[in-house]
């Protein structure tokens, strides 16, 4: 068994899914502005995520990051603009609308209830997904019984994938925090997601945790084919796992490109040394 307080690396088979891709169309954000009485968080930025991508949105602290998740997932509104995922607008959108297109996400902070066994805390992923009514369960039709069974198998095959396995029955708020950050991004899994979104998915985490964890993320895009949003501020996990790079400073996009082009872009290295100036 992996040692406490080490996700244990991402060992079991990719969970069956569509093929890589399929299914999964681009998200196109475009002059995405938002305003907070007399603040643009968010001034015309555009970028597309490609189709089974692994995209990352990075900057400054206040480049408005944050703010982009959450237009993303519905929690922000837009002041204008648009995000466009396939042929759907997201942009007006509730937070449960979005997920119900595919649109999966999880919380720089802990976002787990932590009485909550992993493996109910994996089922609560499974919620959009689940046709039979409460009557039906209740009633403990034979149609519940097959559908609950399907799930319950479905969160054990997700929990091999991110190493979860081991502790499917224990509370989540027992783990150590690295484990815990994994429950999160495995119940997002659980949502069978087409879409991603990956808020400082190792923020807090050890060094070995971080490895172990964005091989598990490497894992997710080339096992499932799904498009991957990572906010992170870990830039040698951003440059080794992101297929293209955004970059935001003060709500403006700044630089777009592949890791290699932002690392040189002139603007960039500005807007970095300014804030290691400023904290120094
Ligand atoms: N709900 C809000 N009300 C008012 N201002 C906000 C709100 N959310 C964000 N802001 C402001 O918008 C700007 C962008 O913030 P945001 O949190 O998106 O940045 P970030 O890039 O995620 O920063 P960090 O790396 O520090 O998390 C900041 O100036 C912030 O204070």
């Amino acid at each position: 068994m992996t040692a406490p307080g080490t996700p244990a690396p991402a060992s079991g088979p990719a969970p069956e899914t569509a093929p890589a891709g399929a299914d999964v169309p681009a998200l196109r954000v475009n002059d995405l502005t938002v305003r907070f009485a007399g603040l643009t968080a968010l001034d015309a930025v555009s970028f597309t995520v490609e189709p089974g991508s692994v995209h990352a949105v990075i900057g400054p602290n206040g480049a408005g990051k944050s703010t982009t998740f959450n237009v993303l997932s519905g929690v922000y509104r837009a002041t204008s603009g648009s995000v466009r995922f396939g042929d759907e607008e997201l942009t007006g959108l509730a937070p449960h609308a979005i997920a119900s297109l595919g649109v999966a996400r999880t919380f720089q902070n802990i976002a787990l209830s932590p009485y909550t066994t992993v493996a109910d805390s994996l089922m609560l992923g499974r919620h959009r997904l689940t046709r039979t009514g409460y009557l039906a369960a209740g009633l403990r039709l034979p149609r519940a019984a097959r559908e609950a069974a399907r799930h319950r198998e479905r969160v054990r095959e997700i929990a091999e994938f991110t190493g979860l396995e081991p502790y499917l029955d224990q509370p989540a708020g027992s783990l150590p925090y690295g484990l815990q950050k994994l429950v999160e991004l495995g119940r997002a899994l659980c949502m069978e997601p087409r879409l991603l979104l990956l808020d400082e998915p190792v923020a807090g985490m050890t060094a070995d945790e971080r490895r172990r964890t964005a091989s598990l993320i490497a894992g997710v895009r080339e096992g499932l084919g799904i498009s991957i949003v990572l906010v992170e501020h870990d830039m040698g996990m951003v440059m080794r796992l992101a297929d293209a790079v955004t970059v935001l400073d003060f709500g403006r996009r700044i630089a777009d490109g592949t890791p290699d082009e932002v690392q040189r872009d002139p603007a960039v290295v500005r807007a970095y040394l300014g804030q290691e100036a400023a904290s120094a």
